[in-house]
């Protein structure tokens, strides 16, 4: 078989072309960043928000196209929707992300990964994914509340136990992990018909953010996001894993009622804020779980109170212990309160969370009886801490 080369992807791809723009989808500008690997081809195509609906014909021919070629036996082919072109890049705040399931009709699982998505797979049972032991969601009734923070840094601890740890960024909306896990800007390569994840601080990560721009907002259908959240569970090398960690898409609407259907999980964790409102949302997480029979392994109070860096003073900003009365009364484990601090939120932002960045502080302490936590409930074991590594080992592909 000839090898195939990005170029003659793309030049493939001039031939796909847009009735709306009356020109192709390179020449607009839509594909992005194609990546060849061995007979394997993967791109996105990032078009308007407000052409995407329509536009899942031009993915499928681009897909036909691409497959179509000398060498080519896999392709993978993601429609998203990034902001309009020429209007300002204004992300929309965390709390007023679309909600995949809003639209007023629902995705239930049985239509399968729906249009939008490469349509292999899909179907009503669970994923099979037998080389992963046990998988957790962290989940949030709302966005901005500190999940993937906390997704990320409870991964680093199970690793931390000398578990094999796996973190999958599921939040299409806002895939935060590559930047949290320091792989902002890397791109995973194929293997065979497999993708190859990321790895940083000793954690296996895979995230839809590593085929889109961190800063152009997802707007994706319900059964699209969960068809490119199958594929990416299914079609990426994993290898064996003691736990994945999930960062659920915040919220409870039916893109996360069907993940949690589909996804074999053997429990979820709830992440809040004390406010109030996000407790209330927090509940609607906890029943969403319940729901669909995944054990709610407990709660976790983030930005629990405020601690003054410099003289060690506890300001209770939102009154603080919310979350553990709450979980008290709606009879959940409460795993943990995290402080609200700079030190988190540095740490995080530049790519080294705190249980890396400061392996033997406090707040590495909380997300390590955390993960201790959460271990013991899924596994029945009683792990014990790894000494903290004296240079963090970076190991990238
Ligand atoms: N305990 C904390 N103390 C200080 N800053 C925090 C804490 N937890 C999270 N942050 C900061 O808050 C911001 C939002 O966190 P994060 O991205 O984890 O939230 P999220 O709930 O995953 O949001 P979304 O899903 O909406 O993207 C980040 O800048 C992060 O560094």
């Amino acid at each position: 078989m000839a090898e195939i080369d990005k170029d003659t992807v793309v030049a493939a791809l001039k031939t796909v072309r847009v009735e709306q723009l009356g020109t192709d989808i390179v020449s607009a500008g839509w594909v992005k960043d194609p990546v060849v690997s061995g007979d394997r081809v993967t791109f996105a195509i990032e078009v308007p928000p407000e052409l995407g609906p329509q536009l899942e014909p031009v993915r499928a021919e681009a897909q036909r196209t691409v497959e179509a070629l000398d060498g080519v036996a896999h392709v993978t082919a993601v429609l998203t929707a990034g902001r309009a072109a020429g209007s300002a890049p204004t992300p929309p705040p965390p709390q007023q992300r679309p909600q995949a399931g809003g639209h007023g009709h629902s995705h239930g699982h049985s239509h399968g990964p729906g249009p939008g998505m490469m349509g292999h797979g899909g179907g009503t049972g669970r994923l099979d994914l037998p080389n992963i032991k046990h998988i957790v969601a962290v989940a949030s009734g709302k966005g901005g509340v500190g999940k993937s923070t906390t997704a990320a840094n409870i991964a680093l601890a199970l690793a931390r136990l000398g578990l094999k740890v796996g973190l999958f960024d599921a939040d299409i909306y806002g895939p935060s992990v590559p930047r949290v896990m320091g792989l902002a800007g890397r791109k995973p390569t194929a293997r065979g018909d497999r993708i190859v994840p990321l790895r940083n601080h000793d954690v296996t990560v895979m995230s839809i953010g590593f085929m889109v721009e961190e800063d152009s907002p997802v707007v994706w259908r319900g059964p699209m996001v969960v068809g490119a959240l199958e594929q990416l569970l299914r079609d990426v090398d994993w290898g064996e894993l003691d736990v994945m960690i999930v960062d659920m898409p915040p919220g409870t609407g039916d893109t996360q009622l069907t993940m949690s259907q589909r996804v074999p999980l053997s429990g979820a964790v709830i992440v809040s804020t004390p406010q109030d409102i996000a407790l209330l949302d927090a509940r609607k997480g906890l029943f969403m779980f319940r729901k669909v029979e995944v054990p709610v392994l407990g709660i976790i109070e983030n930005m629990s109170y405020y601690q003054c860096p410099s003289c060690g003073h506890r300001e209770e900003v939102f009154g603080h212990g919310g979350a553990r009365k709450t979980a008290a009364e709606l009879d959940a484990p409460f795993l943990g309160e995290i402080p609200l601090d700079l030190k988190i939120r540095e740490a995080t932002d530049a790519g080294r969370p705190i249980v890396v960045a400061e392996p033997d502080g406090p707040h590495a302490k909380a997300y390590l009886d955390i993960a201790k936590s959460i271990w013991s409930s899924i596994s029945g074991e009683t792990p014990d801490a790894q000494p903290a590594k004296k240079k963090p080992k970076f190991w990238f592909r």
